[in-house]
């Protein structure tokens, strides 16, 4: 049995002038890590700053950890981590002096020293906001997000130009607030960073979720595998498709190497390797290959770049 949710945002609509940005979105975040993957323009910032109550919904309803984050955000923000794309911080502040005056403001902080260590921000603490690097600035702004030992935060595009040693420090904090039984909802563009951090992963197209699940169930839901085989070249590909499933399809790609792609699962790897059997054929290589998060990415919001 999966928690509570801690976000659940109903049929939510928010338009900017003319534009929609947030067009009838569902999407339920639980315990856990939750990614919100989308293409440029897809609306995930706007979902994202309408939970953290920075914007108001035109329709839908929107609620974080039991809250309406616009009604209720007094009792919302302490119990809430939040890290902007950018801004939201006074640049002519030292990152360190902010880091203690945001922990100060919580009840139960997190140890300072051990989190401007962790995120390699020790050099760089007397410097001012604006003259950290642009990593720096962002490592700040995780630091400022989680410093207050929140029960949920929400992340956007945390790793978003972090060179890997900051960007792996970072998957680092995220696993460990995990385990500490904080939530955390960030967006990105890594399909990798999804698929190593997210219990549940949210694909956001043109304002709306296209599918939701554990990066294990979207790879395997909906989208198309392919299984290879090799044998002698010039088998009977017709033959071989009739005993398949009628979704599936079959190709000898290059002679002697067969591809198979659909619905693959062990049946019908059962179906190919029973149909060699019977056409004493001995495979000598035999492969499934698993969509990647990235294809499935691609299939569901297409391959066209956004504007
Ligand atoms: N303040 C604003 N005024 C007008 N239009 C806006 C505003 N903020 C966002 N938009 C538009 O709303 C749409 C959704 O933007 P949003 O920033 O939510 O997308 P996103 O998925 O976070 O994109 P990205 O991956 O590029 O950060 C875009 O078309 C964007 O141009």
């Amino acid at each position: 049995m999966r928690s509570e949710p801690v976000v659940q945002v109903q049929a939510l609509v928010k338009r900017y002038g003319a534009k929609t940005a947030v067009d009838g979105l569902d999407l339920v975040a639980r315990q856990g890590v939750t990614a919100v993957l989308g293409p440029n323009g897809a609306g995930k910032t706007t979902t994202v700053e309408t939970c953290e109550g920075y914007r108001r919904p035109d329709s839908g309803t929107v609620r974080v950890l039991g809250l309406d984050p616009v009604r209720q955000t007094a009792a919302l923000r302490p119990r809430i981590g939040v890290m902007l794309q950018s801004g939201g911080v006074y640049a002519g502040a030292r990152a360190e002096e902010m880091l203690r005056h945001v922990a100060k403001l919580h009840a139960r902080p997190l140890d300072v020293d051990a989190l401007i260590e962790r995120l390699g921000l020790g050099s760089c603490g007397r410097t001012t906001y604006r003259r950290l690097s642009g990593g720096q600035q962002q490592r700040l702004a995780l630091a400022m997000a989680v410093v207050g030992r929140p029960e949920l935060v929400f992340l956007d595009e945390p790793t978003a130009g972090l060179d890997p040693q900051a960007r792996h420090a970072t998957w680092d904090l995220v696993r460990d607030l995990r385990t500490d039984g904080v939530s955390v909802v960030l967006t990105t563009h890594y399909m990798d960073e999804a698929e190593q951090l997210a219990d549940d992963v949210a694909i956001i197209d043109a304002g709306r979720v296209v599918a939701q699940g554990s990066p294990e169930e979207l790879c395997r839901g909906g989208a198309e595998n392919t299984l290879r085989f090799s044998g002698r070249p010039g088998l009977d590909v017709a033959s071989l498709l009739k005993a398949l499933p009628s979704d599936a399809s079959a190709a000898e790609v290059t002679p002697g190497s067969y591809r198979v792609t659909g619905k693959v699962d062990p049946q019908l790897l059962a179906t190919v390797t029973s149909w060699c059997a019977q056409h004493g054929v001995l495979p000598d290589r035999i492969s499934v290959e698993r969509h990647t998060l990235e294809d499935v990415f691609l299939e569901l919001t297409g391959k066209e770049l956004r504007s």
